[in-house]
């Protein structure tokens, strides 16, 4: 039978995660599919899964600290139901404490740890009766932040050495927020200020992206975005805004030859065609199949006919059939821009991932800029903050191929039919783009546009 208790559906999907470890978004799915859940409960399921996901460290700090047994030998389930409470507890307010622990320990009761669910009873109440913040923090600076907010050291102490720590705080904080949900208007079929009409009417409040002339910021939950007004009309992409400057820093013509090297599911590949009327030829290539019959799906609901795709390991092409006056490498990364999206990325990415991922990076970058027409443009992005997969990438890729050159924002780009130019306010002294979250309310993106040294287009 369908189970009905919100918080017995939480923990089977935690365990699935803990046991298999399945991806959080796709235990969460089959779990809630599986279910008969109010749409309240619902949501609590999905804050709950989440939440203790990303909360996973500062969790389990407090239950060393409360619990008489170090948490390596704690019972799993045990470890789970503590963090079900314990989040509950710290992170909700919507729900009486009382009532956390009631259920809490009725979670312990019926999966099996009846003998346990007075120390269950004992660790929450302990926490409820703490003053202040409970939570003991070391003192150097990174393990502190990385504690209180739920990280691992490593990545801490990367943002540390650029940001600082006032700014790194705020970045972690930014990263636990509940993610925003952008859409991109198809100026192909449709003008921004229709689509905002076709929102407002169904009672959805929109408001415009500062740097993304195309780009509408939905302000409140929404549930299927299947059911949106204008979905099945291909008026709009969900596209975060920071991806979206993506296309414009491509700036592609009308008529042109574009490679989109790293296509799937072709957001970019997308967004691109509509920028060039869908006049011209976008080659979309990728080398897995099932994500790239996404993008087919996607341009065919955006009426768009421009778009060629092919599946391949782009290491392993030859040469390409044709070369491209503008050539795009949204290169695979670790995705530590995006950490409030995947609620479980922080703690599957590693030192070492990082350092294979820069050596891919390399890679595909070197045989994309062989594809490029002489004087064509190539632009590198990732959704990643880090140095080694953004700045250290550019900087190898420039100095064994002095004839390319860093071709910096200017102020008037070509961007038919858009007003204005979005791009020129984000530009670093460097040339090029890098999007920190908390300062720009967006994904973290980072973009650069290279050019070599013959005649320019
Ligand atoms: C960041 S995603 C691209 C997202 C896409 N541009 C969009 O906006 O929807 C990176 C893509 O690179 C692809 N990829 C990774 N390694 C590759 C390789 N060696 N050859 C071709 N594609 C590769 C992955 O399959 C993945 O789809």
């Amino acid at each position: 039978m369908p189970n009905s208790n919100p918080r017995q559906v939480a923990f089977a999907i935690l365990k699935e995660i803990d046991r298999r470890d399945t991806y959080t978004d796709v235990a969460l799915n089959r779990g809630l599919s599986g279910a008969k859940l109010a749409r309240v409960d619902r949501g609590l399921v999905t804050e709950l899964v989440y939440g203790v996901v990303r909360r996973r460290r500062s969790l389990d700090a407090l239950i060393g600290q409360f619990a008489r047994k170090p948490i390596e030998e704690q019972p799993a389930d045990l470890r789970l139901i503590f963090h079900l409470g314990l989040y509950q507890l710290r992170y909700l307010d919507q729900i009486p404490a009382p009532a956390v622990v009631h259920t809490t320990v009725e979670l312990a009761k019926n999966n099996g740890l009846r003998g346990l669910s007075g120390v269950v009873n004992g660790v929450l109440r302990q926490y409820m009766r703490s003053p202040g913040d409970p939570l003991k923090l070391p003192d150097p600076v990174a393990q502190r932040l990385a504690m209180l907010h739920s990280y691992p050291d490593w990545i801490v102490e990367k943002w540390l050495t650029q940001l600082g720590e006032t700014e790194t705080q705020q970045l972690c904080e930014w990263f636990n927020r509940p993610p925003t949900l952008d859409l991109r208007v198809n100026i192909h079929k449709v003008s921004v200020a229709e689509v905002e009409t076709a929102f407002q009417e169904a009672g959805i409040s929109v408001e415009r992206l500062p740097y993304s002339p195309q780009g509408l910021r939905l302000l409140k939950k929404v549930g299927a975005v299947q059911q949106l007004p204008g979905f099945e009309q291909g008026w709009w992409s969900i596209q975060d805004g920071s991806a979206q400057l993506v296309g414009y820093l491509v700036d592609p013509q009308p008529g042109e030859v574009v490679i989109d090297a790293c296509a799937a599911p072709g957001g970019k590949t997308t967004h691109l065609a509509e920028l060039m009327g869908d006049r011209g030829t976008i080659w979309g290539c990728d080398r897995q199949h099932s994500r790239l019959k996404k993008a087919i799906q996607n341009a065919q609901r955006l009426d768009l006919h421009s778009i060629k795709t092919l599946v391949a390991d782009l290491r392993e092409i030859g040469d390409f059939s044709v070369k491209g006056d503008r050539v795009l490498v949204d290169a695979p990364c670790s995705g530590l821009g995006t950490l409030h999206r995947h609620a479980d990325a922080r703690w599957r990415q590693s030192p070492e991932s990082i350092e294979q991922l820069s050596v891919l990076q390399q890679e595909l970058l070197e045989k994309a800029a062989s594809w490029v027409k002489p004087g064509g443009i190539l632009v590198y992005s990732t959704c990643t903050l880090d140095p080694q997969e953004n700045e250290q990438v550019i900087g190898r890729f420039l100095d064994q191929n002095p004839q390319w050159r860093i071709v910096p924002v200017r102020s008037r780009q070509r961007c038919p039919a858009l007003s204005p130019e979005p791009l020129a306010p984000l530009s670093t002294p460097e040339g090029w783009i890098k999007i920190w979250p908390h300062r720009h309310q967006m994904d973290g993106f980072f973009m650069v546009r290279l050019q070599s040294s013959q005649e320019s287009i």
